[in-house]
């Protein structure tokens, strides 16, 4: 058994009389989360008493009770705010609040995360300070704008920003004089209470039966009538007794023989595709693009224990069920991409209304790990005797979701919601110093996190992208109490993914209760410096889920405009920029518009991916549509004449270059690089036809990846509306693009 003593000791840190501190964050992925708790860690240290939690669970009254309000929140869709605030939003922008300076007592910091990619870069941190300002609040600390543009990630800017934030509240703020903060090298007491449940109630569970991708029909069928069956063990807002409806549900599954036959001929009609060509692993060009993203062998296919398929008590999910699962990148493509078909579902037929006419949707996925996975991090820290040992939680972190039902055991915590595979943040490695009684891990641990390394620390952590469960392998002597877990493992959160159908497929009329999503996953596999290969959680989880599996998943509306399951929307004109996996989101508009088949308006897509043969998804289906055409990119394909699409060579034409000329002046029309192939090349060579569907009130997406392409291809409509004659030079494009009255513009991009 392992010593649950903490070496360096405990300090409750001490309570000062009108001293407290709130952080409220707003976070879609969590990013902004993480700094909101490290924020608080901060706090604690220098005797506050301190809050952190999402925006939406406070509420102005609250907000006016701490001494210090530090304001921590994402951007989110085009300069939104995340979900997470929409609430707390709502109530600040109240038009009766307006004039009234009632939050003149308030004191507040804040920290935006943004993407300078986007148009409106940390909008939603602007705003919000805007608006506290407005209503008399004062600011005790400068604003701060992190970029994940930036060499190093949002860290470039936010860790000065935090050290001088940490100078300012001792100076601003000095502690009563018997009082010192917390040391760094002391360990606050654990906020989350883990215990064992007392003896006489120990139910041992069994451990998860092995199972592989190989499932047969029967069994997918077998499990999606358990599914029905159990599905109360799941609690969601649509969870509720069984109906008259879901049994005649139930029967029809059970009874319906032409049922699973009839789905795998369907769903396998859109799969058949002629052998294809391809550049095998694309190397050279992996290697000079992405250096730490590339894949130097295939891993030896291996069999995995699944993790169990228990459901998770998530609020506002649904029950859902994986039907076809696809890898559809050739097997030596250096990218695996796989099409994945859930059926979700809704007994509630209002909810499912409200969802199919909600718009764009995605669908919320919680990963898991693999049983072999949680013994190995079992056995390093010597859990042993207590993994399957039934646990008291008392508190628990937001978003740990377990089921009240059952006991949770430390095995299943660590299965369904303890995220051990993710890259290590710096107070992760910071508390693992009292872990250990080895001193020359203490004293490594510790220059990893000194001021002045972060280099270092970026090298050994992010740059390799070396995972918790690693990092612990390489500290030995690190022994973490079980009963810190919850305060120091970060919690698994829900993977966003965009649904890739629309339309008809999405609401099939054979399953009345059930919404089926299609999802287009590039899976995130690559070596790294260390020569390693790493997936990402969800990736791993993805990779290996056989066909019949069930999950809990959210279906969310897209941020961005309604685009979908509106009539005059889909009669408008369309211009789509998709590159990779990107084209998910735009394929689902496509179906969604198809169903308006004859009124549909005319849509422009620029698609850009590496090869015709390997990657160019749905290229089969684009054909079948009326009013669409293509013009498609390849940047490492030969550039032959293309039959499939318009797109030709890349070769800017004399026409084009004269053109070229009216944008940037002779001399500079060479900045066009002649011998690329990105999808910003096409919109200018293919400007007048943009700029016809430009002139009609197009609606304008850009989804795929973040990083140069959302600019460039910004850039490009700009050229591509001076070439065309729309506007007369780049400045007056540059209004003319911005204007709302003139296109609608969506972008999504990761
Ligand atoms: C779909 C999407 C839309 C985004 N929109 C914007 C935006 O309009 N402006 C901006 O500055 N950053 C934008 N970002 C960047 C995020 O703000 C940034 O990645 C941030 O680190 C996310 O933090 P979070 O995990 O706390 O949400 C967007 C990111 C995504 C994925």
């Amino acid at each position: 058994m392992v010593d649950q003593g903490e070496p360096g000791g405990v300090v409750q840190p001490a309570v000062v009389e009108g001293r407290s501190l709130a952080v409220l964050y707003g976070s879609e992925t969590g990013n902004a989360e993480d700094i909101a708790v490290e924020l608080g860690r901060i706090a604690e240290r220098f005797h506050f008493q301190t809050t952190v939690d999402e925006m939406d669970s406070f509420k102005l009254a609250d907000v006016l009770r701490a001494s210090l309000v530090i304001f921590v929140t994402s951007t989110t869709g085009q300069g939104e705010m995340p979900r997470n605030t929409l609430k707390f939003w709502k109530n600040l922008r109240r038009e009766k609040l307006n004039n009234t300076n009632c939050l003149r007592s308030l004191r507040f910091a804040i920290f935006g995360l943004g993407d300078s990619s986007y148009q409106k870069f940390n909008w939603a941190g602007r705003k919000l300070r805007a608006r506290l300002l407005q209503l008399g609040a004062t600011e005790f600390f400068r604003p701060g704008e992190g970029d994940e543009r930036h060499d190093n990630g949002i860290d470039s800017i936010y860790l000065p920003w935090y050290q001088e934030l940490k100078a300012t509240l001792l100076a601003d703020y000095p502690l009563p004089e018997s009082l010192n903060p917390v040391p760094d090298d002391v360990l606050l007491p654990p906020k989350y209470s883990l215990e064992l449940a007392p003896a006489m109630e120990f139910v041992l569970p069994t451990r998860p039966k092995a199972r592989t991708m190989a499932r047969s029909q029967d069994d997918v069928d077998e499990s999606r009538f358990l599914a029905l069956k159990t599905k109360s063990a799941a609690r969601s807002h649509v969870d509720r007794s069984v109906t008259q409806e879901d049994r005649a549900y139930e029967h029809s599954i059970r009874h319906q023989a032409s049922f699973p036959a009839d789905i795998a001929r369907r769903d396998a009609a859109f799969e058949r595709e002629e052998p294809r060509r391809y550049d095998i692993l694309d190397r050279d060009n992996i290697l000079k693009d992405y250096p730490e993203k590339y894949l130097l062998q295939q891993q030896p296919a291996r069999v995995l224990e699944s993790p169990p398929d228990d459901l998770l008590p998530i609020p506002d999910a649904h029950n859902a069920q994986l039907v076809r699962h696809d890898r559809v990148t050739p097997a030596g493509h250096w990218q695996d991409v796989r099409h994945l078909r859930l059926h979700v579902y809704i007994g509630d037929k209002l909810i499912k209304e409200a969802l199919e006419h909600s718009g764009q949707l995605t669908v919320v996925l919680w990963p898991k790990n693999y049983p072999e996975d949680v013994q190995e991090l079992i056995d390093q820290m010597g859990w042993g005797a207590h993994a399957d040992t039934p646990l008291q939680l008392k508190s628990a972190p937001r978003g740990l979701y377990v089921d009240n039902q059952r006991t949770a055991t430390l095995r299943q915590l660590l299965t369904h919601n303890l995220d051990f595979t993710a890259v290590p943040k710096r107070n992760f490695i910071k508390d693992l110093v009292h872990f250990t009684r080895d001193e020359r891990e203490q004293e490594r641990l510790r220059e990893l996190t000194q001021v002045g390394n972060e280099q270092e620390f970026y090298d050994y952590t992010c740059r390799p992208r070396r995972t918790i469960l690693e990092l612990l392998r390489d500290f030995p002597g690190v022994k973490i109490p079980y009963n810190r877990v919850l305060d120091l493992f970060p919690i698994i959160r829900g993977r966003e993914y965009s649904v890739c159908n629309g339309g008809l497929s999405l609401r099939r009329a054979d399953l009345r209760h059930v919404l089926s999503v299609e999802l287009l996953v590039a899976l995130v596999e690559y070596k790294t410096i260390i020569r390693k290969p790493r997936q990402g959680l969800c990736s791993r989880y993805l990779k290996h889920l056989p066909v019949g599996t069930r999950l809990t998943v959210q279906l969310k509306p897209a941020s961005g405009p309604r685009l979908v399951g509106d009539l005059p929307a889909a009669k408008r004109p369309m211009i789509a920029v998709a590159t990779g996996t990107g084209i998910a989101p735009i394929r689902a508009l496509m179906e969604d518009r198809d169903s308006y088949r004859r009124v549909a308006g005319d849509t422009l897509l620029f698609f850009g991916c590496r090869n015709r043969a390997a990657d160019f998804h749905f290229a089969s289906e684009w054909p079948t549509y009326p009013n669409l055409k293509v013009h498609a990119a390849f940047s490492r394909d030969r550039i032959e004449p293309d039959p499939a699409t318009t797109a030709t060579s890349p070769a800017p034409s004399d026409t084009l270059a004269q053109s070229l000329e009216l944008v940037y002046g002779a001399k500079d029309t060479v900045q066009y690089d002649a011998r690329k192939n990105y999808v910003q090349h096409l919109i200018r060579k293919h400007a007048d036809e943009v700029g016809a569907l430009m002139r009609r009130n197009p609606i304008v997406c850009v989804c795929g990846n973040a990083g140069r392409m959302p600019i460039s291809v910004r850039n490009a409509f700009l050229d591509a509306l001076v070439i065309s004659g729309v506007v007369d030079d780049k400045e007056e494009a540059e209004k003319w693009f911005a204007n709302p009255a003139n296109l609608t513009f969506w972008q999504e991009t990761w």
